[in-house]
């Protein structure tokens, strides 16, 4: 592992919060790391622990809290938390430690979809822009971009993809461009990859509605945010043609189009 994504890795790993992903992510150095990493993964893969693991899917707070409240609201969140666990063990059964990988297009969801899927299955969430980040020490992609350029950030992506792809247990949201170089399918295929297909209009309506700042493919001066991102998304999208169609599975947004909102997409929620 190089020394700069080792360290990032290790950053993140430490600053990961909860007991149970600190026991496992943090011990050792670099490849010893990983190594760690591996073993107590085979503990805590016990039936126990995975049972413990998805006890407490994430979902539900979500929905809670964004329901009026009352019994029925309840009554669905202790079904929808049962039918999650059940699908969550099943998962992970198939799944037996592979890595996911996320990918799709900016804005189609990776990180907000990729933190629950993680929660729900027990594993480890990491970003692989954010690893970028902490590997070169700069703050946003935006500005290793611009004091850099892009191709030493997809160098730098690639590292971190590939570090990423000797351990086992994580939900990675990748960048949007990973899927542009077949080096990068290499070390994703070690795993299972999921493709989140998402319509250009919703893209563009949510990137529009955060911004462009973080995402300096997409930032312009000027110009009506939705229309600049729909136009810089579409021709990316050309640019990209059927990369995204090597993931492993496809998850289609396409028939949640009329649930979006004018004021925002997040009456989606949960995909
Ligand atoms: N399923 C969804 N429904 C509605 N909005 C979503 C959904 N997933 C993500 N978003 C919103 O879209 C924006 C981009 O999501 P994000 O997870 O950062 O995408 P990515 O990591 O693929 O670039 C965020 O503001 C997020 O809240
Ligand atoms: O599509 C792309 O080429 C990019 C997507 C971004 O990640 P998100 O998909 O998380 O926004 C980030 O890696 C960079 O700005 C380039």
């Amino acid at each position: 592992m190089e020394a700069g994504v080792g360290m990032a890795l290790q950053s993140r790993a430490a600053g990961f919060g909860a007991g149970r992903r600190r026991s496992a992510l943090c011990g050792g150095e670099s490849r010893a790391r990983v190594g760690s990493l591996r073993v107590g993964d085979q503990v805590a893969s016990s039936p126990a622990a995975v049972r413990a693991r998805v006890s407490k899917p994430i979902v539900t707070p979500l929905r809670a809290k964004k329901s009026s409240g009352g019994h029925e609201n309840l009554h669905n969140s202790v079904d929808e938390a049962l039918l999650l666990k059940r699908k969550s063990e099943d998962v992970l059964f198939h799944l037996n430690g592979r890595c996911i990988y996320l990918v799709g297009m900016m804005g189609s969801g990776k990180s907000t979809v990729g933190k629950i899927l993680a929660e729900v299955l027990g594993y480890s969430f990491f970003d692989s822009d954010k690893l970028v980040e902490q590997s070169v020490g700069m703050p946003s992609v935006a500005q290793i971009f611009k004091v850099h350029s892009e191709a030493f950030f997809r160098d730098n992506e690639t590292s971190v993809l590939r570090d990423l792809s000797s351990m086992r247990r994580l939900v990675v949201a990748t960048g949007g461009g990973a899927v542009i170089r077949p080096v990068n399918w290499k070390n994703m295929k070690k795993g299972l990859s999921v493709w989140l297909d998402v319509p250009l209009e919703a893209l563009a309506r949510r990137i529009a509605k955060v911004g462009t700042a973080s995402r300096p493919l997409l930032d312009q001066p000027s110009g009506d945010p939705y229309t600049m991102a729909f136009s810089k998304l579409s021709t990316l999208a050309e640019q990209r043609g059927d990369a995204y169609a090597n993931a492993d599975v496809r998850v289609s947004l396409e028939g949640m189009i009329p649930q979006v909102t004018p004021s925002g997409a997040n009456s989606c929620f949960p995909i």
